[in-house]
């Protein structure tokens, strides 16, 4: 990958993609929080645009975590099983309202003899994508405890969580709403935002990942404009986790760039 090349015309993003269901979403607002918008305008977005994310991809063995991201990130689908040893990882390079953004993409193996090379990779991450088979609700079962893994590693109040359900070319409809009402349901007990995607058709790859950019691109941009305020009064300021909350207290500030 070269660092200096500019990002690929599909890779910008110029407004907030929206989530798939309502019910299950780390937020429902139509628009990048407006302190992130003029950030960006100014160009204030402090070491965002320098920075890389760590996003870790986790879930059962065999539920088709390497295909979301070499759908994504090589618009490649293997049919043949080839288990993940340890970890793996592939760089994406996104610009979001006119600042670069890399992200990190690390595939983990979800077979239990190299859960633990997997494991000790998990530190430092934005965002933990949990993935479950769709046609398999044993996997949704033990999206639970691969998340709770996973967070012992990470801040559980600063890192975003996503709980993808894969195959759903496999489901029919009948199956799939099924299925979807669980997985809602497991989505808002873990604070995740929920995706269903075909690696195999592509459905909905695209959507979610410029999702997972779009937030954690948010998410950064904010805790950097927090940082530097806090050092600005020379006092601590606490993010607060409940996103709404944070719109509105943001609102409320009124930054003195926007309307
Ligand atoms: N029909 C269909 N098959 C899929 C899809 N995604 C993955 N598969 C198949 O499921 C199998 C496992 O996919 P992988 O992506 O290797 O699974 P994994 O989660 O990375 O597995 P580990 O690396 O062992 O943890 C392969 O045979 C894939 O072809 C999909 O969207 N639709
Ligand atoms: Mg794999």
């Amino acid at each position: 990958m070269n660092i200096l090349a500019p990002v690929r015309r599909d890779r910008v993003l110029a407004e907030l993609p929206q989530c798939l269901r309502k019910e299950a979403a780390l937020h429902v607002h139509k628009d990048f929080h407006p302190r992130v918008t003029c950030a960006c305008q100014e160009h204030r977005t402090g070491t965002v645009g320098f920075k890389i994310s760590k996003i870790i991809v986790v879930g059962d063995l065999s539920v088709g975590k390497t295909c979301l991201i070499n759908r994504f990130c090589k618009d490649t689908f293997d049919k043949n099983y080839k288990a993940t040893i340890g970890v793996d990882f592939e760089m994406e390079r996104f610009e979001v309202l006119g600042i670069p953004f890399s992200l990190q993409l690390w595939d983990t193996a979800g077979q239990e003899r190299f859960k633990c090379i997997a494991s000790t990779y998990y530190r430092g991450a934005q965002a933990i994508i949990v993935v479950f088979n769709l046609n398999d609700v044993a996997s949704l079962e033990h999206t639970k405890q691969w998340l709770a893994d996973a967070l012992k590693e990470n801040d559980p109040s600063s890192v975003l969580l996503f709980l993808v359900g894969s195959k759903k070319d496999l489901s029919t409809p009948a199956q799939y709403a099924l299925m979807e009402k669980d997985a809602l349901q497991v989505a808002q007990e873990m604070k995740a935002e929920y995706w269903a995607v075909s690696s195999l058709t592509g459905e909905n790859v695209r959507e979610f990942f410029f999702r997972v950019a779009a937030l954690t691109f948010e998410a950064n941009v904010l805790a950097e404009l927090e940082k530097s305020g806090a050092r600005r009064i020379g006092d601590v300021v606490r993010i607060n986790s409940d996103d709404s909350n944070l719109y509105l207290t943001a609102s409320k500030k009124k930054p003195t760039c926007c309307p």
